[in-house]
């Protein structure tokens, strides 16, 4: 079975508004570059595995992260997550891809073990989904193609998935697994990854030199 990975990446300029309360636009800017490239590496190293796509209509995306195995899918602007998903994937089953693994490119703590962990559990026929650490959100689909079922990202969207599956008689199995939960939304997601780094549980690697590189700014200008 062939399987792709697609990870959404939001414009840069638009990218991780909801953190602006605690993160100035080029701390917000390199934050979302750092964690996808957390995500990037981590799905590379996931031997089952074939292509790793970014979905984006960031015009730097492919020269701002360089992965030995990532093309860039590039969208037209104000398509749409869901939308530009869509797109993608069929350009994967075009491609030859029978399966589809989307995440989302906020998951500092994911890691290749969660990553193979969750793609193993999953029958192949199955679509299988990550819940996000509120509990309605939906981190990482991993279906079949053609998609069984519409994507539904957004608000609410673990529901939506549920109900669709419902409706069109298709099982819909979801993991909990917080290296797949624990996304960076709100400002206090932001402080809660800043903390756990100083305790010593680090976000992938990117992240936490990114977190490194404040906290000795933040010093040298306090010092
Ligand atoms: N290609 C694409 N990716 C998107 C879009 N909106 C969100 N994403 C990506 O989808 C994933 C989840 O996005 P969100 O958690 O909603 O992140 P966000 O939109 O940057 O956050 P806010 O601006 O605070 O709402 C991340 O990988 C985003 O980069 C979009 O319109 N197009
Ligand atoms: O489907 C989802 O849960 C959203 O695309 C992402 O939700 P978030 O904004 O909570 O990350």
């Amino acid at each position: 079975m062939s399987t792709w990975a697609l990870v959404p990446l939001k414009n840069l300029a638009q990218a991780k508004a909801r953190l602006a309360p605690r993160a100035n636009a080029a701390l917000r800017r390199a934050l979302v570059l750092a964690m996808a490239d957390d995500v990037l590496a981590a799905l590379t190293g996931v031997d089952c595995i074939e292509r790793v796509v970014l979905v984006s209509n960031e015009p730097e995306a492919g020269r701002l992260l360089h992965e030995q195995r990532l093309d860039v899918f590039y969208t037209s602007d104000h398509e749409g997550l869901n939308s530009e998903l869509e797109e993608a994937t069929a350009y994967a089953a075009a491609q030859g891809a029978d399966r589809v693994l989307i995440i989302h490119a906020d998951l500092p703590w994911l890691t290749a073990e969660s990553l193979d962990a969750f793609v193993s559990q999953c029958p192949e026929e199955t679509v299988c989904v990550a819940r996000d650490k509120i509990g309605t959100g939906t981190n990482a689909v991993l279906s079949p193609l053609p998609l069984p079922v519409p994507l539904v990202f957004g608000q609410e969207s673990l529901p939506a998935f549920q109900a669709n599956g419902r409706k069109l008689g298709v099982d819909i199995q979801v993991t909990d697994d917080p290296a797949l939960a624990e996304d960076i939304d709100h400002p206090d997601d932001f402080t809660k990854l800043v903390s756990e780094q100083e305790a010593g549980r680090s976000p992938g690697p990117a992240t936490a030199q990114l977190l490194q590189d404040l906290e000795n700014y933040r010093a040298e200008r306090a010092g």
